[in-house]
């Protein structure tokens, strides 16, 4: 018997991320979109396939209206997702939201603090519901990071550089914090002071994360995404870099988290977890 389709609403749907996601979503077998939310002024009531590029339109437009649109697709028939391309002042209220209608959120968009993701956490667990949150959808990324997990293990000397396009609106990225947090799950306090430093311009040695991590922050045009991990010790150095060329590095993740958010009945932090 056929798989019946996976209802998915795409928040953010004519941004950067959304367009992608739409597209991927709408090539998808298993799946079908039946809302695309995003609060730009233009692009209210455009279809929200042809936005993304597709040759067809989806006959679905792109609106403001995230609650009708989720009391919608909590009627379908199969348990709905909706993921989140958005923006990090407003993906909190768009995770608690979804979660009161029953539907399962997928979260790409950084910004979260601490806080709120134990929040969201605790919304999820007491309402039995799936819900992911994962800060960078790239294998590359999972597989850099697991390199510098095991490197960690032989050098205390480590500092992190992000680079991103300057339309980026938070810092340090939500995928270095992550990295920062997986190399300090050791236990280990990182970058022993060598001399007393002097910072003559504030910032000047990046922000300092709680495991003694240094992340430091580019914001360019031309630039995507991109992150290496230093490591340091006498007369050596060892570099990992992961760079993103096109936004579709993205998606095989993305549909593995739409299916898998599905099989789940509380949070998930991190695609490495649903491989
Ligand atoms: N996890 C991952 O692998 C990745 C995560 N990201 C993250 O995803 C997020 C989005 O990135 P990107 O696509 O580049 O950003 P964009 O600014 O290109 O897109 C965001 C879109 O969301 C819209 N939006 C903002 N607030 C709302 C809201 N409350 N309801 C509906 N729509 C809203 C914006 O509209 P408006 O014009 O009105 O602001 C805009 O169209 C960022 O946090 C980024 O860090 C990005 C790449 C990969
Ligand atoms: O804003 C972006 O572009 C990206 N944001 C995510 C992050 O903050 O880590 C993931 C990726 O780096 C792209």
């Amino acid at each position: 018997m056929a798989q019946a389709s996976i209802p998915v609403v795409v928040i953010g749907a004519a941004g950067k991320m959304g367009r992608e996601v739409v597209k991927a979503v709408a090539q998808a077998p298993d799946m079908i979109l039946v809302g695309a939310i995003d609060t730009t002024e233009e692009h209210q009531d455009k279809d929200a396939g042809e936005l993304a590029g597709l040759s067809e339109p989806l006959e679905v437009p792109i609106t403001n209206q995230l609650e009708s649109m989720l009391a919608f697709a909590a009627q379908e028939k199969q348990p709905g997702v909706m993921i989140d391309f958005t923006h990090p002042d407003s993906v909190y209220d768009n995770v608690r939201s979804a979660i009161a209608y029953g539907i399962r959120p997928v979260v790409g968009t950084t910004g979260l603090s601490p806080q709120q993701i134990q929040n969201i956490a605790d919304f999820a667990e007491k309402a039995s519901t799936g819900c992911l949150i994962i800060p960078n959808f790239s294998i590359g990324m999972v597989l850099l990071q697991q390199a510098a997990v095991t490197a960690s293990q032989y050098f205390d000397h480590v500092e992190i550089i992000e680079l991103h396009h300057n339309q980026k609106a938070d810092a340090p990225s939500g995928t270095a914090i992550q990295t920062a947090q997986m190399l300090g799950e050791m236990g280990k306090r990182f970058n022993p002071a060598v001399v007393e430093e002097t910072e003559k311009i504030k910032g000047a040695r990046g922000s300092l994360a709680d495991e003694g991590i240094r992340i430091h922050s580019v914001r360019l045009p031309g630039l995507i995404a991109h992150q290496e991990v230093i490591f340091g010790a006498a007369g050596q150095i060892y570099t990992l870099r992961h760079d993103t060329s096109d936004r579709a590095c993205y998606m095989p993740g993305v549909l593995l988290a739409i299916r898998k958010v599905l099989q789940l009945k509380s949070l998930v932090y991190g695609l490495e977890k649903i491989l």
